[in-house]
């Protein structure tokens, strides 16, 4: 059960950072803070409590109103102690399980999934995002924290800055308010308590404290927002590799929006080629295809997908299609039958996109997860396109006409398979 509560400390001076509250620091056009309440809040928790400075508290007072966070705010008086005090103060401010996150530390959706069901100090055994010297490391013994601080030498885990605790972590803090005069870290609350630890291994996670950790922030969430399931063959060796990096450049920059209309129109600039080059055509027509990852890379980015984007975005990609082909077929062929040929090929490529986005309309879930003998199937719009840019690279009618014979086959037999597949699943016992 995801707890209702969250505490997040964010009192720090930001003195690596140039003295600034690093929960308002933007990465990939959103605040850090605001990515971390508004996924947190997507999982059920519904109120946070902030404890922050008196310097930043106008600061983040304003975020919290602008956003509409159902958020208290604690003032810490002496920010300048160990952030152990911090959760202290928030004492009283939230009782049984609550969620326990640092401002500065950048979260992607996947982790944040998987961390709110865990228990105690949710720790990394493979951090791919953080710099392991700088990192507060822990060591485990019999599944609970051990050991934890900078600088251990034997370690099991990273400290990841996310927990999830309840009141009795307020027992510890007492303590230690009375031994140390307030000025205590949160590792030593966490030792001392020996919490449990929860492994969430090689998720997308990243701690900031200077600008240069911006960027590798940025450039964790642009490559975490990859799309699980339904890339082809084509897009995962190949164009995720360059449209992630083109992402990680316009993240800051461009909307989702604004990049569906870009590729959509290169797309329809690559159909009108065909016209006059060939080659050309065909080269257009995949950088095309690589970029039409770019808009859903930085809606995952940048906390912007939308249900409206993702239809457009489907919509203009077919119209990007049946131009292409249509064109190309108007410029190359004079002869019926292979017009029956290259209007079968057209078919076939819509085809293939109405087989699977049909079953999420009949059965509301995604068809490559549903039907996972799907992904193998060739014949997905990243292969076709490159097929197409292939053949194209030698322009000459027989190439043109070896193209259109080769997608009539492969796509409208892509699309047989694909019900016998769905056929196969829906009719077994309890599938879907
Ligand atoms: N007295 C403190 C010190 C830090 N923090 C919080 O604990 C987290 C980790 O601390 P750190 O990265 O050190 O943040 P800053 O202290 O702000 O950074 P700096 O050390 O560069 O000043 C941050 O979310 C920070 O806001 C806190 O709540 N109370
Ligand atoms: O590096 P930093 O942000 O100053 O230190 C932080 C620690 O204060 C915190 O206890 C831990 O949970 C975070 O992961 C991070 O390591
Ligand atoms: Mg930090």
């Amino acid at each position: 059960m995801v707890p209702e509560r969250a505490v997040i400390l964010a009192a720090g001076l930001g003195t690596r950072m140039g003295g600034k509250p690093k929960g308002l620091v933007r990465v990939a056009r959103r605040e850090i803070l605001y990515r971390t309440m508004a996924l947190l809040q997507e999982k059920g928790v519904k109120k946070f409590v902030v404890v922050t400075n008196g310097k930043y508290a106008p600061l983040y007072r304003e975020f919290i109103e602008r956003y509409g966070f159902d958020a208290e705010l604690i003032i810490n008086p002496e920010p300048g102690m160990g952030n152990g005090h911090s959760l202290h103060l928030a004492r009283g401010k939230v009782s049984g399980k609550f969620v326990l996150v640092m401002s500065d530390h950048v979260y992607s959706r996947d982790f944040i999934e998987r961390a709110v069901n865990g228990e105690g100090l949710i720790a990394d055994r493979e951090p791919r995002w953080v710099d392991t010297e700088e990192a507060t490391k822990v060591q485990v013994k019999d599944g609970k924290v051990w050991k934890i601080g900078k600088g251990l030498k034997e370690w099991d885990a990273v400290d990841t800055g996310f927990f999830i605790l309840d009141g009795r972590i307020f027992e510890v803090t007492e303590a230690l308010e009375k031994e140390k005069n307030g000025d205590y870290s949160l590792s030593e609350v966490m030792e001392r308590a020996k919490v449990p630890v929860t492994f969430v291994d090689g998720l997308g996670w990243t701690d900031v404290d200077t600008p240069e950790e911006i960027n590798r922030a940025r450039r964790m969430l642009v490559r975490t927002a990859v799309k699980g399931t339904g890339d082809g063959f084509i897009s995962r060796h190949l164009n995720r590799r360059i449209s992630t990096r083109v992402s990680e450049l316009l993240v800051e920059k461009v909307t989702p929006n604004q990049m569906t209309v870009l590729t959509f129109l290169l797309g329809i600039l690559s159909a009108l080629a065909t016209l006059v080059s060939l080659p050309l055509a065909g080269i257009l027509y995949q950088l095309s295809s690589i970029l039409d990852g770019v808009d859903g890379e930085l809606a995952r980015a940048q906390l912007r997908s939308s249900k409206l984007g993702g239809y457009v975005d489907s919509i203009l990609d077919r119209y990007v299609d049946g131009s292409f082909l249509a064109v190309l077929a108007y410029a190359i062929l004079n002869e019926p039958i292979w017009y029956l040929v290259a209007l079968l090929a057209l078919l076939g490529s819509v085809m293939v996109s109405y087989s699977t986005e049909r079953f999420r309309g009949a059965f509301c879930r995604d068809a490559y997860k549903e039907v996972p003998a799907l992904r193998k199937l060739p014949g997905k719009r990243d292969e076709r396109v490159f097929l197409t840019m292939l053949f194209l690279l030698y322009p000459a009618t027989l190439s043109v006409k070896a193209l259109f014979l080769t997608l009539a086959v492969l796509t409208n037999f892509r699309v047989a398979l694909a019900i016998y597949f769905v056929v196969k699943k829906v009719s077994r016992p309890k599938t879907i």
